[in-house]
Protein backbone atom coordinates (compact mmCIF):
# COMPACT_ATOMS: atom_id res chain seq x y z
CA UNK A 1 0.00 0.00 0.00
CA UNK A 2 1.57 3.54 -0.79
CA UNK A 3 3.06 4.97 2.49
CA UNK A 4 1.31 8.36 1.75
CA UNK A 5 -2.04 7.01 1.52
CA UNK A 6 -1.70 4.84 4.85
CA UNK A 7 -0.33 7.56 6.57
CA UNK A 8 -2.94 9.32 5.39
CA UNK A 9 -5.50 7.23 6.50
CA UNK A 10 -4.15 6.76 9.98
CA UNK A 11 -4.32 10.61 10.80
CA UNK A 12 -7.91 10.78 9.51
CA UNK A 13 -9.04 7.39 11.89
CA UNK A 14 -7.61 9.12 14.51
CA UNK A 15 -8.86 12.79 13.98
CA UNK A 16 -12.63 10.32 13.60
CA UNK A 17 -11.48 9.66 16.87
CA UNK A 18 -9.63 6.41 16.60
CA UNK A 19 -6.95 4.70 18.62
CA UNK A 20 -3.27 4.77 17.78
CA UNK A 21 -0.86 2.18 18.88
CA UNK A 22 0.51 4.42 21.54
CA UNK A 23 -2.63 4.21 23.68
CA UNK A 24 -2.18 1.03 24.23
CA UNK A 25 1.22 1.56 25.32
CA UNK A 26 0.11 4.65 27.78
CA UNK A 27 -2.60 2.35 29.26
CA UNK A 28 0.17 -0.53 29.33
CA UNK A 29 -1.97 -2.85 27.48
CA UNK A 30 0.86 -3.42 25.10
CA UNK A 31 4.56 -3.55 27.46
CA UNK A 32 6.95 -1.24 26.54
CA UNK A 33 10.48 -0.61 28.18
CA UNK A 34 9.85 3.00 29.91
CA UNK A 35 12.42 5.45 30.05
CA UNK A 36 10.60 8.45 32.10
CA UNK A 37 7.35 8.89 33.09
CA UNK A 38 4.94 11.82 34.92
CA UNK A 39 1.56 12.11 35.20
CA UNK A 40 1.81 14.14 31.47
CA UNK A 41 4.29 12.43 29.70
CA UNK A 42 5.61 9.22 28.96
CA UNK A 43 9.49 7.91 27.17
CA UNK A 44 10.07 4.91 26.03
CA UNK A 45 12.30 2.83 24.06
CA UNK A 46 11.60 2.86 19.90
CA UNK A 47 10.62 -0.73 18.72
CA UNK A 48 12.77 0.27 15.65
CA UNK A 49 16.07 2.07 16.77
CA UNK A 50 17.67 3.94 14.52
CA UNK A 51 20.29 4.80 17.22
CA UNK A 52 22.14 2.93 20.05
CA UNK A 53 20.11 5.24 22.02
CA UNK A 54 16.22 5.92 20.70
CA UNK A 55 13.34 7.02 22.46
CA UNK A 56 9.84 8.34 21.95
CA UNK A 57 9.02 11.25 24.28
CA UNK A 58 4.78 11.73 24.12
CA UNK A 59 2.07 13.57 25.60
CA UNK A 60 -0.53 10.44 27.84
CA UNK A 61 -3.32 12.72 26.92
CA UNK A 62 -3.68 13.17 22.94
CA UNK A 63 -6.48 16.17 23.07
CA UNK A 64 -6.08 16.71 19.40
CA UNK A 65 -2.37 16.18 19.16
CA UNK A 66 -1.94 14.12 16.58
CA UNK A 67 0.54 15.93 14.91
CA UNK A 68 2.34 19.21 15.63
CA UNK A 69 0.68 21.16 12.66
CA UNK A 70 -2.22 20.49 14.50
CA UNK A 71 -1.50 22.24 17.88
CA UNK A 72 -3.07 25.13 19.27
CA UNK A 73 -2.15 27.38 21.42
CA UNK A 74 -4.10 25.63 24.30
CA UNK A 75 -0.88 22.86 23.78
CA UNK A 76 1.90 25.56 24.42
CA UNK A 77 2.27 24.32 28.08
CA UNK A 78 2.49 20.47 27.42
CA UNK A 79 4.79 21.15 24.13
CA UNK A 80 6.91 22.52 26.39
CA UNK A 81 7.12 19.82 28.99
CA UNK A 82 7.69 17.44 25.81
CA UNK A 83 10.77 19.03 25.13
CA UNK A 84 12.42 19.40 28.72
CA UNK A 85 11.11 15.87 29.06
CA UNK A 86 13.31 15.00 25.93
CA UNK A 87 16.28 16.79 27.47
CA UNK A 88 15.96 14.45 31.12
CA UNK A 89 15.86 11.68 28.68
CA UNK A 90 19.10 12.28 26.91
CA UNK A 91 20.53 13.09 30.55
CA UNK A 92 19.77 9.88 32.02
CA UNK A 93 20.78 7.95 28.96
CA UNK A 94 23.91 9.81 28.77
CA UNK A 95 23.88 11.41 25.12
CA UNK A 96 23.96 14.86 26.68
CA UNK A 97 27.09 15.80 24.57
CA UNK A 98 25.40 14.86 21.75
CA UNK A 99 21.39 13.94 20.83
CA UNK A 100 18.77 14.53 18.02
CA UNK A 101 15.35 15.41 18.59
CA UNK A 102 13.01 14.98 15.91
CA UNK A 103 9.73 14.97 15.35
CA UNK A 104 7.91 14.09 12.05
CA UNK A 105 4.75 15.85 10.92
CA UNK A 106 2.65 13.96 8.44
CA UNK A 107 2.89 11.95 4.94
CA UNK A 108 5.87 13.57 4.01
CA UNK A 109 7.94 13.30 6.62
CA UNK A 110 7.22 9.80 6.97
CA UNK A 111 4.94 10.02 10.34
CA UNK A 112 3.85 6.88 10.78
CA UNK A 113 1.62 7.48 14.06
CA UNK A 114 -0.59 10.00 14.38
CA UNK A 115 0.13 10.76 18.47
CA UNK A 116 2.71 13.78 18.57
CA UNK A 117 5.24 12.17 19.64
CA UNK A 118 9.37 13.27 19.59
CA UNK A 119 12.04 10.69 18.87
CA UNK A 120 15.12 11.44 20.55
CA UNK A 121 18.26 9.84 19.26
CA UNK A 122 21.73 9.48 20.11
CA UNK A 123 24.46 6.91 20.93
CA UNK A 124 26.36 7.39 17.47
CA UNK A 125 27.81 10.25 15.35
CA UNK A 126 24.71 11.84 13.71
CA UNK A 127 24.89 12.87 10.35
CA UNK A 128 23.37 16.30 8.39
CA UNK A 129 21.36 17.12 6.47
CA UNK A 130 19.18 14.43 7.56
CA UNK A 131 17.40 12.29 5.24
C1 LIG B 1 9.16 6.37 11.30
C2 LIG B 1 9.13 7.71 11.99
N1 LIG B 1 7.73 8.16 12.04
C3 LIG B 1 6.92 7.83 13.06
O1 LIG B 1 5.72 8.09 13.09
O2 LIG B 1 7.53 7.16 14.09
C4 LIG B 1 6.70 6.28 14.86
C5 LIG B 1 7.67 5.49 15.67
O3 LIG B 1 6.96 4.62 16.56
C6 LIG B 1 7.64 3.40 16.61
N2 LIG B 1 6.67 2.38 16.99
C7 LIG B 1 5.61 1.97 16.25
N3 LIG B 1 4.92 1.01 16.91
C8 LIG B 1 5.56 0.84 18.11
C9 LIG B 1 5.31 -0.01 19.23
O4 LIG B 1 4.36 -0.81 19.27
N4 LIG B 1 6.18 0.09 20.28
C10 LIG B 1 7.25 0.96 20.27
N5 LIG B 1 8.05 0.99 21.35
N6 LIG B 1 7.51 1.77 19.21
C11 LIG B 1 6.67 1.71 18.15
C12 LIG B 1 8.20 3.18 15.21
O5 LIG B 1 9.33 2.32 15.23
C13 LIG B 1 8.55 4.60 14.77
O6 LIG B 1 9.92 4.93 15.00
Amino acid sequence: LDEEASAKAAAATVDAGGLTIFDKIISKEIPSSIVYEDEKVLAFRDINPQAPVHVLVIPKLRDGLTQLGKAIPGHAEILGHLLYVARLVAEKEGILDGFRVVINNGPGACQSVYHLHLHVLGGRQMKWPPG
